[in-house]
């Protein structure tokens, strides 16, 4: 494992949001809200480096603009609202998964012999989040995580999820609705208002 390092947004600015910082330490859960449309998910994208964007990103000493994006991808990993899958198994997808992630997740091993057009929704988010976290990245920007989930999975989810970025000491963007949710997995709250990120709360 590779050591834990910190997620600086320096002067990002996409879409309508202008001069965009923050600093997530190693292990922290940055939460992101704001209204339907206020550019959330284009942050996230912009961080991940997937659309154009001023200013730039740093993981520990590694600025974004230094690494071929595929690289940056690698360490700094989105897992979108609306995940992408390429072959038709599962497990295809998953080659290092454990059974006790899976089961975690509320999976047996079969699963991985699942087709995955048959996966529901929810499904397929929660097979998602465990590709993402079984690559080992260095930094994990989740869109709504939970958001196709009842609210007993959504707990399971959230459970397993802070359990990992605690002991992988990753840094967290996280975007969500929910002030309980927020309140459950956030060190720091941050919301969309117009064209500035603010920070609205800290645990920390
Ligand atoms: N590639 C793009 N070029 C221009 N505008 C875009 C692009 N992608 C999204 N937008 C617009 O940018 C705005 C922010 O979109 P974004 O998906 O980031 O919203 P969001 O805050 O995540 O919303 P929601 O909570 O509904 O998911 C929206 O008005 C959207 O239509």
């Amino acid at each position: 494992m590779t050591a834990s390092v910190s997620l600086r947004l320096e002067r990002i600015a996409i879409g309508s949001l202008v001069e965009t910082r923050l600093s997530v330490a190693p292990g922290e859960v940055h939460c992101l809200s704001g209204p339907s449309g206020s550019g959330k998910s284009r942050l996230l994208r912009a961080v991940a480096d997937l659309e154009p964007h001023a200013g730039e990103a740093w993981l520990g000493e590694v600025a974004q603009a230094s690494l071929p994006a595929h690289e940056w991808r690698a360490r700094v990993m989105l897992v979108p609202a609306e995940s992408h899958w390429w072959a038709d198994s599962v497990g295809e997808h998953l080659p290092r998964t454990s059974p006790a992630d899976l089961a975690a997740l509320g999976f047996t091993p079969e699963v991985l012999d699942w087709q995955v057009a048959r996966l529901s929704s929810g499904e397929k988010q929660r097979l998602a989040l465990l590709r993402a976290v079984s690559r080992e990245p260095a930094a994990l920007l989740l869109d709504e995580p939970t958001a196709n989930l009842d609210d007993a999975t959504t707990r399971r989810v959230e459970a397993w999820l802070v359990t990992r970025i605690r002991e992988r000491g990753w840094p967290v963007l996280w975007v969500a609705h929910d002030p309980a949710q927020i309140a459950r997995v956030a060190s720091h709250h941050w919301r969309i208002e117009g064209s500035e990120l603010l920070e609205v709360a800290s645990w920390t």
